[in-house]
């Protein structure tokens, strides 16, 4: 399996004041293409800070974070905006749609800056809202706005999908059914998808554990048993 991510002992610390504050002491993992990858660890970890280290939304104080052979803790602002903007598809804990654009519209706008986007009425239908893409967010449940915010990072044809606690704000069946649109995402378009969460009962549709506590890896553990989502249950 090609490498495609690696993590070499990455740190992280905030200045909050006089205070400085280590989210990250020294991290090291790597992912390979087409893995999908649970970060687990409770609250305040540092799940989050490696996210967001990955995706070119912050930047690491020390160590060196390598995505497809190219050191982006290395390169400047210009380049991490055009980085985050071609090669990341980003998908939050709140949906982030913008209220006066239909589902259709909001794919479109995600979409618009790449080069190499798929169809965005494709990744619609592909995500079941074939029905729904001329709503507005305000017309669609929870569930289905995930779906549109999942197909807005997908249709822009990314590297990487990174999710930061995504059914974090949907109720169990509806959780488990976007669980499964990002599990069934990674095995059909082979995408590499980094998901964060606090909810270890999710790790066996995982191929890769990464476990983090105190801002350090705890374990790194390879699932040669996957689950599949419906088969789960928490
Ligand atoms: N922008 C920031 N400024 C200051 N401190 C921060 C900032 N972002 C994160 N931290 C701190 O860094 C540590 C790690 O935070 P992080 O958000 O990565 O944890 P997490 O594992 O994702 O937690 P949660 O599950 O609660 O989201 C925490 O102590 C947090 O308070």
């Amino acid at each position: 399996m090609t490498q495609l991510i690696e993590f070499k002992e990455v740190t992280k610390t905030y200045k909050m004041g006089e205070v400085p504050i280590q989210a990250l002491a020294g991290v090291d993992f790597t992912i390979n293409e087409g893995e999908f990858v649970v970060i687990l660890g409770a609250s305040g970890a540092g799940k989050s800070t490696i996210l967001n280290i990955l995706g070119g939304m912050d930047t690491a104080t020390g160590g060196h974070v390598f995505v497809g052979g190219k050191e982006i803790t290395a390169w400047n602002e210009k380049q991490l905006t055009h980085y985050r903007g071609e090669k990341i598809g980003f998908v939050f804990q709140f949906y982030n749609l913008i209220p006066n654009l239909n589902a259709l519209e909001n794919v479109e706008f995600a979409t618009e800056v790449c080069k190499d986007h798929l169809d965005a009425r494709d990744i619609l239908h592909k995500v079941g809202l074939t029905e729904r893409i001329k709503n507005f967010p305000s017309q669609l449940s929870g569930g289905e706005q995930q779906r549109v915010a999942i197909a807005r990072a997908v249709a822009k044809n990314p590297l990487l999908l990174l999710c930061d606690e995504p059914t974090g704000a949907l109720d169990y069946e509806t959780g488990k059914a976007v669980l499964k649109l990002l599990q069934d995402l990674n095995t059909q378009m082979n995408k590499c998808v980094v998901l964060v969460t606090h909810n270890t009962a999710i790790a066996p549709m995982a191929d890769k554990i990464i476990k983090v506590k105190s801002g350090k890896i705890e374990s790194v553990i390879i699932n040669t048993e996957k689950q599949r989502v419906e088969s789960i249950e928490w």
